[in-house]
């Protein structure tokens, strides 16, 4: 680890810096080796510090603002973001100040605000931690806030705010008894059967990842599979499918599995995946629209989406998109509702589901298809299991998941289901 602490607060903030002022994911800029030059340590430190500094960022802001005049160019204001999330934790007021004030005078564009740094981040320690508990929990940025307050109304996207600024635990689905599962990794029982732990550490260092016992997956993520019931025998279709936590579920269940997915580094990880717990499914690269075999039981959708759901995990996703894509998003989604349709057998289940909180990724795309398509019903039958909540049930027949339900247990990420039946 470094003596100084400024090679993982540059990484820290060079992540912030694609990411607020470029739109790029934290996933592809670490994926890319945007950490790979530092130690392990220093590695984990920085996407920490980056992570913290995105979930409480508008948090940060308010307690800036007295200090600011005016607003100082977003490269600053990241730097500033840093310190305040370091300051509010109790590190060593001397060494971040430091810090973030060197960063700033090494980028020549703004080095002209290192005495702002300086002055503004040494008020903010002296506020300190009581400064950051006074104040309220982060909002979600207006893009997103606005379609969501929309949709749930504000009491209830506080509770998603509150629940988003908490993150997330780590979840596991069993491979087989989750009790044994839970027992051997020390976690807790959910009501749908997920193992559920606060302070992980290393994945794979926990009991049962070499032996491939379980794998890595929200709650909310199995609930998909646990509707589809999957039997031993069935032909299903998982049609967007890398990098497999839902795949995998099928292939447990004992079905003859097949999986499809345009990405062929995504479906390297499938196959990776599906090695280490020893499942087997047949795996096909391709565009979903391509795939043309047909006559499956069921079928699981798990659409791409704005992966709206997800922001406890992936606090940087408001912060880089700003919701341009959701048009595209939504119609590819309609498309891949009608030609999975067409792959299925009269009688069977299509699953389709999104990691989205936008209705429009959900209870709409399920009242446009039944439009669309005459005779097709939803099967409500399907999603009394145990584990969800009849306040989750939606009008059209579908389940709807928030990451502010299950306050007490830790929260869900945000998802919408819903089983369609073929004429
Ligand atoms: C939400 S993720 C699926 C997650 C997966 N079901 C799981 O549980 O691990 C969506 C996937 O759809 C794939 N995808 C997007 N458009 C596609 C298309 N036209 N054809 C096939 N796959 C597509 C992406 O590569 C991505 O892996």
């Amino acid at each position: 680890m470094s003596k100084t602490g400024l090679p993982p607060r540059r990484a820290a903030h060079h992540l912030l810096e694609e990411i607020t002022g470029e739109g790029r994911l934290m996933s592809e800029l670490i994926g890319g080796g945007a950490l790979d030059h530092l130690a392990a340590e220093d590695r984990a430190r920085a996407q920490r510090l980056a992570t913290d500094a995105l979930r409480g960022a508008d948090r940060a802001d308010r307690m800036l603002k007295p200090y600011l005049k005016k607003e100082p160019p977003e490269t600053v204001q990241n730097a500033l973001r840093l310190g305040v999330i370091e300051l509010v934790s109790g590190e060593a007021a001397h060494g971040v100040v430091n810090a973030y004030v060197e960063i700033i005078s090494l980028n020549k564009h703004v080095s002209s605000f290192k005495g702002l740094t300086n002055a503004v981040l040494r008020r903010i320690s002296e506020e300190g931690e009581k400064g950051w508990n006074k104040r309220a929990n982060p909002l979600t940025p207006g893009w997103l806030r606005q379609p969501l307050v929309a949709a749930w109304g504000r009491k209830s996207v506080e509770g998603i705010e509150a629940a988003h600024f908490a993150g997330a635990a780590l979840d596991l689905t069993a491979k087989g008894d989750a009790s044994v599962v839970a027992e051997a990794v020390g976690g807790v029982l959910l009501p749908n059967n997920t193992v559920r732990l606060k302070d992980a550490g290393q994945v794979s260092a926990l009991p049962g990842f070499e032996t491939g016992d379980w794998w890595v997956q929200d709650a909310a993520a199995a609930i998909p599979v646990q509707v589809l019931d999957p039997k031993p025998g069935m032909k299903i279709l998982d049609l967007c499918a890398a990098p497999g936590g839902k795949t995998m579920q099928l292939a447990a269940s004992g079905a003859a599995v097949t999986a499809v997915d345009q990405s062929h580094s995504r479906m390297a990880r499938v196959k990776e995946n599906l090695k280490r717990v020893g499942l087997k499914a047949d795996c096909i690269i391709s565009d979903a629209f391509d795939f043309t075999d047909d006559g499956f039981d069921a079928i699981l959708l798990d659409a791409p989406c704005s992966a709206t759901g997800t922001i406890r995990r992936h606090p940087d996703l408001p912060y880089a998109k700003d919701g341009s894509e959701f048009m595209e998003l939504i119609e590819q989604q309609e498309r891949l509702i009608d030609h999975a349709l067409t792959l299925l057998k009269s009688g069977g289940k299509l699953v389709f589901c999104t990691c989205s909180l936008l209705p429009d990724e959900g209870e709409i795309q399920i009242d446009d298809a039944l439009e669309r398509h005459e005779g097709l019903t939803v099967d409500t039958a399907t999603r009394e299991k145990a584990g969800i909540d009849p306040a989750w049930f939606t009008e059209e027949g579908g389940i709807r998941l928030r990451p502010d339900y299950w306050a007490d247990l830790g929260g869900m990420d945000g998802f919408y289901i819903a089983v369609m039946i073929k004429p």
